[in-house]
Order: structure tokens, then C-alpha cells, then sequence
């Protein structure tokens, strides 16, 4: 058993009522580093509820949400951020009219108060950081193309590009697969799979084959619950998980 203060995000009674209806309720889980930890469940479940809290687009009403010891529940969603957390978003967030490389530099985090002189050595340094991730998403030979005319798959990745070169500890992806082809799921997976060193990274999945090619443990909700954790062997094997999910 892992102590608690190791974990890089701890839920604790985390709880949201929306006029009454508790979209999440008295919910509690944690997750590791180097740990890709996907969250399944029937429509409704309050998964997208979850990330909302967490990246602080939804204040919760109860419970508490530590970031590597750090509470969450009272920062902005731009302290958030600096703290280290991305989101992506169901839909595709990219600049269309942009190249690769420029909705990767413009996501460059700059920081504040540098001069001139130091702009040649910036510049080399936001190269070298848009080249790595470029490689990392596939896009390596794109770099110059118009990112609306990439493939739908290819705008997912890039959207992952931009927020990877922010170098996010906790990276939090909703549905990432999501109109993708067969073959771009797989390297979706293989690119997941490659980023997880010294980061975490929460997935909303529907797609079973996907989540099995990269769930370290999964995480069932139902009802703003866990209904059910730990490998997908396990909870794919969970009766009540059946019942409420899988058998639909
Ligand atoms: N801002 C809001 N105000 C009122 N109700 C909300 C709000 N956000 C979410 N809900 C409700 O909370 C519940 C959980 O929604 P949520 O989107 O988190 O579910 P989900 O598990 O992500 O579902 P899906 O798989 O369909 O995306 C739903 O009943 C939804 O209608």
C-alpha cells in the first residue's frame, strides 16, 4: 500500500450538487505517478463532472482534491494550470488557421520579464521543446502544414502536443479516441503509453479495446460513485459493473 501523501492526486469526499442533484457524490480515489488511470461509466456517471473539479471549471460543493499535497478545490482554474494540470477537452481546441509549429510554439509556456538578450537562446529552446513533442504526437513531418487540414486523429494529437509542451505532471484527456480510426486509436495508445514517465494521466474511455491497451487501473462510476476499481481484468469481470455498464 502506497502511503497517501505519494499519491500525485488524492479525491476525497469530493461532492457537487447541481440545484440538489449530487452529479458527484462523496467520491474518493487516488492516483500514482507514472500512472495512466482511465475512468469508465453509463452516460451521465459525472466522469466529464469529475475533470471539471479537478481543473477547477466546477467548484465543488464538499470534499477536498490534493495535487501532489496541494488543495485544488480554492484555486482558480489558471493556478491550476501553473500547478502543473492540463486538460483536454472533447473537441479538438487547435488554431485551424496556424501551422503545427505554431499552435505548438504559441502553447510554449514564456515566462515573464525576459529581455532580448535572452531571446536568441529562447528561440532555440522553443525549437528544440516544438520538434520533441512534434515527434512524440507523429507529426514530426508536418510541422509546416495548416493544422485545419490535418486528419481529424492528427488535431487530437496536436491538442495533446500543446498541452504536453507545457509539461503538465497530471494530463486529464476526455474521450481522446473519439472519431478516430482503428489505426490511430492504436497509435493513440502507444503514444499514451510513451508519455506517462514521471507524469499521470487521467482518460474518459468508451471504447473497451482502448482502454485495455492502456489502463494501468481503471475506475467505474456510477451514479457520482465508484462502483468499481483496479485492473481491467478485475473490473471487467465485476458483476455490478455488468449489470450498470459492460452488459449494455
Ligand atoms: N453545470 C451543470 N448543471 C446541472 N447539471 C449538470 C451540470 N453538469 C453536469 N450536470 C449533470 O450531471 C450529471 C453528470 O454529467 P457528466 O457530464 O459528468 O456525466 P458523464 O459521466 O461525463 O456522461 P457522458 O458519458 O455522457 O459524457 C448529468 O446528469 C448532467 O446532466
Amino acid at each position: 500500500m502506497v502511503d497517501k501523501k505519494d499519491f500525485v492526486l488524492a479525491v476525497e469526499g469530493l461532492t457537487v450538487s447541481f440545484d440538489g442533484f449530487k452529479a458527484v457524490n462523496d467520491l474518493s480515489f487516488y492516483v500514482e505517478e507514472d500512472e495512466i488511470r482511465v475512468i469508465i461509466g453509463p452516460n451521465g456517471a459525472g466522469k466529464t463532472t469529475v475533470l471539471d473539479l479537478i481543473c477547477g471549471k466546477t467548484q465543488a460543493t464538499d470534499g477536498s482534491i490534493k495535487f501532489r499535497g496541494k488543495e485544488l478545490t480554492k484555486m482558480s482554474e489558471h493556478a491550476i494550470v501553473h500547478a502543473g494540470i492540463g486538460r483536454k477537452f472533447q473537441n479538438p481546441s487547435i488554431y485551424e488557421d496556424l501551422t503545427v509549429f505554431e499552435n505548438l510554439e504559441i502553447s510554449f509556456p514564456r515566462g515573464h520579464g525576459v529581455f532580448g538578450a535572452l531571446a536568441f537562446k529562447r528561440d532555440a529552446e522553443v525549437i528544440a521543446a516544438v520538434e520533441e513533442v512534434a515527434e512524440t504526437i507523429f507529426l514530426s513531418e508536418d510541422l509546416n502544414k495548416t493544422a485545419g487540414l490535418l486528419s481529424h486523429g492528427q488535431k487530437q494529437w496536436l491538442e495533446i502536443g500543446m498541452l504536453l509542451i507545457q509539461k503538465p505532471d497530471l494530463l486529464m484527456l476526455d474521450e481522446p479516441v473519439a472519431g478516430m480510426s482503428v489505426a490511430e486509436r492504436k497509435k493513440t495508445a502507444e503514444l499514451l503509453n510513451r508519455i506517462t514517465q514521471g507524469r499521470s494521466v487521467i482518460v474518459i474511455e468508451h471504447d473497451m479495446q482502448f482502454v485495455e491497451d492502456i489502463a494501468h487501473r481503471v475506475t467505474v462510476l456510477h451514479q457520482g460513485k465508484v462502483l468499481s476499481e483496479g485492473s481491467m481484468e478485475r473490473v471487467k469481470n465485476d458483476p455490478k459493473v455488468v449489470e450498470v455498464y459492460l452488459g449494455h
